[in-house]
């Protein structure tokens, strides 16, 4: 645990966006603080705060801010939507900014105020095998995977599935079967969309690095253009995930995402908790 001195505590903030929850961490104006093995300890929900994803926000030299992500194990992820939307929120209610631009892994994204909602562009859809990537060179658009999903990276990789009805999908049985396909040299997130309408999806996720959760929303961008791509939807459509509604818009800038944030409550980590770390 670096650049926090043992004697103080670290402050943190606990976010959601459609149920899809972050802790954040704000190290602007210092070194970060995060490793794998302090998001590993706080991502455990009994022994420490529990998230899908924990988020640090940087200075940055490019953008307003820089922002990284980590799942729940501790893994890196390049890419993290329903976050970069929540961390977008508290910026704009500290800056009273409308807009943005955030750096993440994958170039600098701009978020802007919808309302009570908040849009991001999460960026052109990758859908070149090595760019998802995977292993070796094979049709992203149908992967020889029973079950004929599509490959899609928005700056992290994701395995998408078009079933009859996702509600009836035993995702915590077989999305872990698909986390660690050797298709997936980084492993992937897995989705599980049924189509209601031209502009409706109903879509449900196994998240590389966390398991379940509530709501992905660059699962949700990389399942919005699969299923354009094999025109089952229009460019633009609304998707119901447990935790509730993404609305995704494919432009020829990028795949926007919009959805709901929520501030639920702020903590610190004490000494005896980071010691260690
Ligand atoms: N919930 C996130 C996705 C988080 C990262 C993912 N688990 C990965 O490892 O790529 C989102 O809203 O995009």
């Amino acid at each position: 645990m670096e650049h926090v001195s043992a004697q103080e505590n670290l402050r943190f903030m606990k976010w959601h966006g459609a149920g899809n929850d972050f802790v954040m961490i704000d190290s602007r104006g210092r070194k970060p603080v995060v490793s794998k093995g302090l998001a590993a300890a706080l991502g455990d929900r009994n022994r420490g705060v529990g998230f899908d994803q924990l988020a640090e926000i940087r200075s940055s030299d490019v953008a307003d801010i820089d922002l990284d992500f980590w799942n729940a194990d501790g893994s890196r992820a390049g890419a993290c939507g329903n976050a970069t939307r929540c961390v977008a929120r508290y910026m704009m209610d500290q800056t009273g900014k409308a807009t943005l631009t955030i750096r993440t892994s994958r170039g600098v994204l701009e978020a802007r105020a919808d309302g009570d909602l908040v849009s991001i562009n999460m960026g052109q859809p990758q859908t070149a095998w090595n760019e998802v990537p995977l292993a070796q060179e094979v049709d992203t658009a149908h992967l020889p995977i029973d079950g004929d999903p599509a490959a899609v990276g928005m700056g992290n990789p994701h395995c998408v599935f078009f079933v009859e009805d996702a509600d009836k999908v035993d995702v915590a049985g077989i999305g872990p079967e698909y986390e660690k396909h050797p298709l997936f040299p980084e492993h992937t997130n897995v989705e599980f969309a049924s189509i209601r309408s031209h502009d409706e999806i109903r879509m449900r996720v196994w998240e590389r690095g966390t398991g379940i959760t509530l709501a992905c929303g660059s699962g949700a961008c990389a399942t919005a253009v699969a299923a354009h791509q094999r025109g089952l939807t229009g460019p633009r459509v609304r998707m119901e995930l447990d935790g509730g509604w993404l609305t995704l818009d494919i432009r020829d800038d990028g795949v926007w995402m919009t959805g709901p944030t929520a501030f639920v409550f702020e903590g610190q980590l004490t000494p005896a908790f980071l010691k260690g770390l």
